[in-house]
């Protein structure tokens, strides 16, 4: 279970000129993986490639070689992927469903749909609540959430599906740089505990380095 693109490079329809270029990146042990980049390097449009958003909902021309956990890039719709590998984006309003009344009904959003037991389901709700320290929240209306809440509810949302991949674009940009450290050393023990991988893209991996296994730097869609 691995991520391994090799020289791959990638267009978005539209773009003038901008791609991803020859990208390389290997992380195949679970742990936390930091890609670094500043405005429009690229962080978004290869976090979303990884998430399994090429072809359907990130059009556009893929050259070389890209697998996500044994799955070729593109070979797969993104609803399937999701239920390996999960999106946290920057902005919170991005990810809550809009058909929920509460946090409990949108952590079970997603394992509802798997088909999972009740009881099942229910564990999962509490365990993703109980990482993020969420239970406050349970019976909140999404609607009413602050941006850091909503950023943590969504990581419980994300988290409530098991993923073996687990994208994080920005997603701490709501949260004191102390719920920050915080929920890191949570997820690089989550990420031992479930196996998983965990990449992280930041402008600076200044206060998430340390945590890292590997690091990366992504300038104007090269990755070095
Ligand atoms: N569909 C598209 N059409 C045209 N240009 C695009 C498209 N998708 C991405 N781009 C361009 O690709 C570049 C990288 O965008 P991307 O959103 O991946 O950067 P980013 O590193 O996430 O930036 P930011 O930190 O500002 O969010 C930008 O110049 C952007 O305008």
């Amino acid at each position: 279970m691995a991520v391994a693109l090799n020289a791959l490079s990638f267009t978005p329809q539209g773009s003038r000129g901008w791609r991803l270029q020859n990208i390389n990146l290997h992380c195949s042990t679970p742990g936390l993986y930091g890609i670094s980049g500043g405005n429009g390097s690229g962080k978004t449009t290869l976090a979303q490639l990884l998430a399994g958003c090429f072809p359907d909902f990130l059009p556009g021309t893929l050259v070389g070689e890209g697998r996500v956990l044994d799955t070729v890039l593109g070979s797969l719709p993104l609803v399937e992927m999701a239920q390996q590998v999960q999106l946290i984006q920057q902005a919170p309003q991005l990810h809550l469903s809009g058909c929920t009344f509460s946090v409990e009904e949108e952590v079970a959003f997603g394992p509802e749909n798997l088909c999972l037991s009740e009881a099942e389901i229910m564990e999962r709700i509490d365990e993703a609540l109980t990482f993020t320290d969420c239970h406050a929240l349970r019976l909140r209306h999404p609607a009413t959430l602050s941006g850091g809440e909503a950023q943590r509810v969504v990581m419980a949302c994300a988290l409530a599906m098991r993923p073996k991949l687990l994208i994080l674009d920005e997603a701490f940009s709501r949260l004191t740089p102390q719920a920050t450290a915080e929920l890191l050393q949570r997820l690089t023990d989550y990420a031992h505990q479930q196996q998983c991988i965990i990449i992280l893209f930041e402008r600076s991996l200044a206060h998430v380095a340390v945590e890292c296994r590997q690091t990366w730097m992504l300038t104007e869609g090269t990755l070095c």
